[in-house]
């Protein structure tokens, strides 16, 4: 439906009218058809070229007419500092939620934003957030911009058709979109909508870097699709008052707040723009992954999409990861993943289907296991792949993904007592029994080989 350019991290432009950039030049003295040259920065000024991201558009009117903020209500988007006074826990235990059910009064996408864990301080551009989405409404005469950081959204259920300044993005299930920081948007849906967002604080996101997997694969740069530049109709303003002619409402999200205000008509004004800071689609689909073709279950930093520095190299702020249909050749091994204890925390969610690790794991629903939180698969799922033929087996009953942070997150004390909430989930590893044998019966001897276990009594 839409049109596309692509490529990761590129220079676009993109007209909606014939010759709206100046042919050369960012803000000459009168630009094309009298539209306002504004400049969007989305890093500092002064930050290396090859980091350095800004946004010139061309636009009918500038983004200065709106009346003064005030704060409002934020609802359950609304975090300000993730403390305890403020509605904020923190816990080692294994986590997970059932799918947060569908609306059943009209909700946008911003109304139906709810908040369920954080860490850090948007007003020190540090640290990040988890949020989920339902809603079934679009939003109508309605925008919003986040100063706080990035968000990427990953939908579940329902096509979200993403207005923004610079053109449409349509992301449905198994596609996911990031809009940076500042970036203006409105959200139309059809139908119940559900999913995820992460929000980063500082930075942006990246592709990783390959090491010795070379120039190819992961999440390629050329399957990132960017909008190209579309604009509203320019309403008749002739006659009508300054009320009438505010009719567009604008939020924004500041320093964890929600502030809202009346602005001088549609904010999708942009004629042509030029730069490189956008927001962008990814069709999951497309991520080419690289597995062991031999032994071992490799780490999951092999399904990296994206990922968004932190302070310390190679430690993210956040990794968005993926777990997609792929071949399981490996011999002599367990396939599905180990149990484990990991410095950086994990939080889960399933975008279809079924998780190869877990019974249990719902589309919709997600999980949360903690800095050094120990996890791994159910009794069920370790005795089956203990005990299974080990042939060339196609996973491709589920896509779960998982934003993985360095931080220890702050979980909502709304989202601790959702009903949704599993709160029987730890119990899906009761019953693993003592398996070990004993010095004397142990098979093979020292130094022996690598039998097959028996598993259960
Ligand atoms: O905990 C999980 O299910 C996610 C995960 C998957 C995997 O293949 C290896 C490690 C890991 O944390
Ligand atoms: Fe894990």
């Amino acid at each position: 439906m839409f049109k596309y350019n692509s490529g990761f991290d590129s220079e676009f432009q993109t007209e909606a009218l014939p010759n709206a950039l100046p042919p050369f030049g960012n803000n000459p003295q009168v630009c094309p058809y009298n539209l306002y040259a504004e400049q969007l920065s989305g890093t500092a000024f002064t930050v290396p070229r090859k980091e350095n991201r800004r946004t010139w558009m061309y636009r009918t009117q500038p983004s200065v007419l709106h009346n003064p903020f005030e704060e409002v209500e934020g609802g359950s988007l609304s975090h300000g500092p993730f403390t305890r006074s403020n509605g904020y826990q923190i816990s080692p235990n294994q986590l997970r939620w059932n799918p947060l059910p569908l609306p059943s009064c009209s909700e946008t996408f911003v109304s139906g934003l709810t908040t369920i864990a954080g860490e850090g301080d948007p007003k020190c551009k540090s640290g990040l957030a988890v949020h989920m989405y339902t809603c079934n409404r679009s939003m109508i005469n309605e925008a919003m911009y986040n100063s706080d950081g990035d968000y990427l959204i990953v939908p579940e259920t329902g096509t979200l058709i993403v207005q923004t300044e610079l053109g449409y993005l349509e992301v449905p299930p198994k596609f996911i979109c990031v809009i940076p920081r500042g970036i203006v948007f409105k959200v139309n849906v059809e139908g119940g909508c559900r999913g995820y967002v992460l929000e980063v604080f500082k930075g942006h996101f990246d592709l990783p870097d390959l090491g010795p997997i070379g120039s190819n694969g992961l999440a390629n740069a050329r399957d990132f699709e960017y909008p190209v530049a579309a604009y509203d109709e320019v309403e008749n303003v002739e006659g009508k008052t300054k009320e009438e002619k505010y009719n567009w409402k604008l939020i924004n999200k500041f320093g964890g707040l929600m502030f809202s205000t009346e602005r001088c008509g549609t904010p999708f004004n942009v004629v042509a723009w030029h730069g490189n800071y956008s927001p962008y689609r990814y069709n999951l689909e497309k991520f080419c992954c690289i597995n062991s073709v031999t032994f071992d279950h490799p780490d999951p930093s092999i399904y990296t999409v994206l990922t968004c520095k932190g302070d310390d190299v190679g430690t993210a702020t956040a990794d968005f990861v993926i777990f997609p249909e792929r071949w399981m050749v490996m011999e002599n091994t367990f396939r599905p993943p180990w149990y484990h204890r990991n410095c950086m925390s994990e939080f889960m969610g399933m975008i279809w289907g079924k998780y190869d690790a877990k019974e249990g794991f719902q589309a919709g629903g997600a999980s949360l296991h903690s800095c050094m939180t120990p996890h791994g698969p159910d009794y069920k799922t370790f005795k089956g792949a203990s005990e299974c033929e080990l042939k060339p087996h196609k996973f491709d009953k589920g896509l779960a993904f998982m934003f993985e942070t360095n931080v220890i997150l702050n979980i909502s004390e709304k989202a601790l007592a959702a009903e949704h909430r599993d709160v029987n989930y730890f119990k899906c590893w009761e019953g693993i029994p003592n398996a070990f044998q004993g010095k004397e019966e142990k098979e093979g001897g020292e130094g022996g080989e690598n039998k097959k276990r028996k598993i259960g009594p």
